[in-house]
């Protein structure tokens, strides 16, 4: 354990890095990915088994937090570690983008967002002040700016617009977020596929100085490839000795394009809301258990994983539990599909400290088959 925060960069294969992140909770080993524990759980994983999976650090949201059971809540009852019993490192996002996304009536201005909660309508504002004290309050690990994220498509003045004002907003965060050794801030470059507003923005954020910077605008629609172009020049505008994190990215194959191109961190919904769905990914693709196909099937999802579903069950009891509507349903398709997102970042690691990520990267995709398998 530390008592800061920091970044041991230990080998690089082309642009792909491997690393550690030390914090006073724990070691993060990256390339990483966080599993999201959106409600301080992640759905159908007991704590344990999440680490069991291999995930070093999880993700928390602020706006779900903040409406329900409110910040000043947990902060009473010990902080969001103790109150959801994960003692390891906790990144919580701004809330920013979650606002855009989920809640109704929002009313946009330099000040901040001012919304109606989901739940039950009540009015809430989110501003850079107020999301660094609610992520404050939840004792996170990793805060991140209160940013806008433009929904695609969008004209250039719109993007450029957008991305200025996150810049401000960045600035504010990282007033307000204050000298709290052994937390980390991180800003979110804005800029949407633009080469030079990505640019601008690199610039804008290294000028105010964090301990780590997030690629943001991405994954909301513009396709892998865009993405990949995107991320063919954007983690290079940022510094070389801190961390850089892609949010809400993705299927196994965008985040094996995405550490070849510079990314150190990423967080998505994908393993466990499809875990829940029936949809399971594999090395050779993946199976939706509930196909008919798979009924009298007495294989596991994959031969060769050492997952507590692959070891204990074949694709015909999953296809029941699902098909039935059992808990266990999801529970073991959520743990399958976490270790294996943990197994790819595992397999990253080592290849890029070793010097051979491509040859790791080209035996993944050769495995993979298209469709149900
Ligand atoms: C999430 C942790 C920290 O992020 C923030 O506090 N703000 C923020 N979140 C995003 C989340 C995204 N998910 C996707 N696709 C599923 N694209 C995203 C883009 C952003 C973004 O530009 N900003
Ligand atoms: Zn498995």
């Amino acid at each position: 354990m530390s008592a800061r925060f920091s970044f041991d960069l230990k080998a690089t294969d082309g642009a792909a890095r491997t690393g550690v992140i030390s914090t006073p909770r724990g070691e993060i080993r990256t390339p990483a990915f966080m599993p999201v524990g959106t409600a301080a759980t992640v759905k159908a994983m007991m704590p344990e088994s999440v680490r069991a999976t291999g995930a070093d650090i999880l993700l928390g949201n602020t706006y779900h937090l903040m409406l329900r059971p409110t910040a000043e809540r947990i902060d009473r009852l010990g902080g969001l570690h103790r109150f959801m019993n994960w003692d390891r490192p906790i990144l919580t996002d701004s809330g920013g983008f979650q606002v855009m996304s989920l809640a109704g009536l929002r009313k946009l201005t330099e000040r901040g967002v001012t919304f109606k909660s989901h739940i039950d309508g009540s009015k809430h504002e989110l501003t850079p002040e107020r999301s660094m004290e609610i992520q404050r309050l939840l004792g996170s690990d990793i805060v991140m700016c209160f940013d806008e994220c433009p929904a695609l498509p969008a004209d250039r003045d719109r993007i450029a617009e957008s991305m200025r004002l996150s810049m401000r907003w960045a600035a504010r965060s990282r007033d307000a977020f204050g000298d709290r050794p052994g937390h980390a801030l991180f800003g979110i470059m804005q800029g949407g596929l633009e080469r030079d507003l990505r640019e601008e923005s690199a610039e804008a954020l290294k000028a105010i100085g964090f301990d780590g910077y997030a690629v943001g605008g991405l994954a909301v629609g513009e396709g892998q490839e865009a993405m990949f172009d995107c991320l063919d020049h954007a983690p290079g505008f940022l510094p070389q000795d801190k961390p850089r994190y892609l949010m809400g990215v993705g299927k196994p194959d965008d985040i094996v394009g995405a550490v070849k191109r510079g990314i150190d961190m990423m967080d998505c919904v994908l393993p466990s809301r499809s875990g829940r769905t029936g949809q399971a990914f594999t090395r050779r693709g993946v199976v939706n258990i509930k196909n008919a196909r798979h009924q009298d099937d007495p294989r596991p999802l994959d031969e060769e994983c050492s997952c507590p579903a692959c070891t204990g069950y074949s694709r015909a009891y999953l296809h029941h539990v699902f098909r039935a509507g059992e808990m266990i349903s999801g529970m073991l398709l959520t743990w399958h599909n976490l270790h294996y997102f943990q197994e790819i970042m595992a397999g990253m690691r080592a290849a890029i400290a070793e010097g051979r990520f491509d040859a790791w990267e080209a035996g993944f995709h050769a495995l993979r088959a298209e469709g149900d398998i």
